[in-house]
């Protein structure tokens, strides 16, 4: 298969051996963002916020004590510390109502309000309790004291909105006394993996049969993503049962495993043609996953093809699926790179865009040497994507690189 080179006329029109940005941005391109919906907290990890969230108080909402001790003010010890009187208590839930004036001290726990009038808390280690009386040193360094609104303040905007949410941001809203948040509602993506050779796991596998494994990952990616995904029963490769898998499916996407090549047991695309498929992505140039391909049914479902092997499923699942789903729920970022030193010299590639699996050193990222995209077993063991540009000469240790970080357990 050859990759049509985009000269300047007909760019647009290309459909084969696109850049892996092209392809993504082709698919973008048809994401309409979602409607919003109210979710609780407990069913928002992962969605994208559909309204930005504004602290309505501050936080802390007092100067509270970061240390157990005592409330004092600083300007009861002298050089050589003080002795005070024990006036009362203050402690997390609830304060000192009096005002501590001159010579009083108030004993104090972490998280409490500090009485107004103190400006200093001394942990209970550096002072000796005598009855009523407290003796204590000369003022330290530290106040101990955490500033009203040292966190966030009454009116700061805490989440914007398109932001995916995450454990720590939902953390943040609830420290805001936030219970339920707008998010973007679940696009419905339909997994369909094809193939005779395809047997369930937990059933018999006949000698020439393998374990379906594609829609075990895809499946919970998907739900990690935002979506809410169903999987078809996996189809045989026929053009009527792939048509009768997806025809009354509904969908925004539906996602296809297998099939996608030039074999002539391929036959997800004549398939779908059946159902109006216009093609805006037909080949990828990209390894693994060059015949991923992507388009719209005649009733606006969008379909991505990926190829049956596991590797090329999953890497193009990350490259396209991934901001796709995000895109649909209106995520300000769909798709982020990082960057990490490279910990293994790399012989130059070659003409496709190479995404290897990799695992995270000490020293930095080392590709797995066997990147052939069948095996299973290197993607369990991998937690991060490296990209080779089309044509990168060789690279040496020390080198910095492009990777995309996999949500590892
Ligand atoms: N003559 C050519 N042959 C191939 C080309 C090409 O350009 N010319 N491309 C190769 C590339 S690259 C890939 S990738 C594969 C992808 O092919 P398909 O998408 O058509 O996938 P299948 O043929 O259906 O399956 C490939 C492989 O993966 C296994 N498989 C399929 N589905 C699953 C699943 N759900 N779970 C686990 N394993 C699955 C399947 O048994 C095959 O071993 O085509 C090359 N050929
Ligand atoms: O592109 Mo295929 O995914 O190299 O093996």
């Amino acid at each position: 298969m050859s990759s049509n080179a985009p000269s300047s006329a007909d760019a647009d029109r290309t459909l084969k051996g696109l850049s892996v940005e092209k392809a993504r941005a082709r698919m973008l391109a048809r994401a309409v963002a979602l409607s919003a919906e109210t979710a609780p907290l407990s069913d928002a990890d992962g969605r994208v916020l559909a309204e930005s969230v504004t602290a309505v108080r501050d936080q802390p909402p007092f100067a509270a004590s970061a240390m157990d001790g005592w409330a004092v003010r600083r300007g009861d010890l002298g050089s050589d510390g003080a002795v005070l009187s024990i006036v009362g208590e203050s402690a997390a839930g609830r304060g000192y109502d009096a005002v501590l004036r001159a010579g009083e001290t108030v004993r104090i726990f972490t998280g409490a309000p500090a009485p107004d009038g103190s400006d200093l808390i001394v942990i209970q280690e550096e002072a000796e309790r005598d009855g009523d009386t407290l003796r204590v040193g000369p003022a330290g360094r530290s106040s101990h004291l955490r500033p009203r609104g040292g966190d966030f303040r009454a009116g700061d905007v805490l989440l914007e909105a398109g932001t995916r949410l995450d454990p720590w941001r939902l953390s943040l809203a609830a420290a805001a006394g936030r219970a339920t948040l707008a998010v973007a509602r679940r696009p419905k993506v339909a997994v369909l993996a094809t193939g005779e050779e395809l047997a369930a796991p937990g059933g018999e596998a006949g000698p020439y049969q393998i374990y379906e494994s594609g829609s075990a990952a895809l499946l919970p990616m998907l739900a990690r993503w935002g979506a809410a995904p169903t999987r078809l029963a996996p189809a045989g490769d026929d053009i009527d049962a792939i048509v009768a898998a997806v025809r009354n499916v509904e969908a925004e996407v539906i996602v296809t495993v297998g099939g996608a090549s030039v074999g002539d047991y391929d036959l997800v695309k004549p398939a779908m043609a059946q159902l109006g498929l216009a093609l805006d992505v037909e080949t990828v140039n990209v390894r693994p996953g060059k015949p991923t391909w992507f388009g719209r049914l005649a009733d606006g479902r969008l379909v991505l093809g990926l190829p049956g092997n596991p590797a090329s499923a999953f890497v193009c699942a990350e490259l396209f699926l991934k901001p796709l789903v995000l895109a649909l729920q209106g995520a300000a970022a769909p798709h982020r790179l990082s960057t990490a030193r490279l910990a293994a010299p790399l012989p130059a590639n070659g003409p496709r865009e190479h995404w290897m699996r990799a695992r995270t050193t000490a020293e930095g990222v080392v590709p797995f040497p066997d990147q052939d995209s069948s095996l299973v077993t290197v993607f369990a063991a991998a937690d991060c994507l490296l990209r080779r540009l089309p044509g990168a000469e060789a690279a040496e240790v020390g080198d910095t690189v492009d990777v995309l970080p996999l949500e590892r357990g």
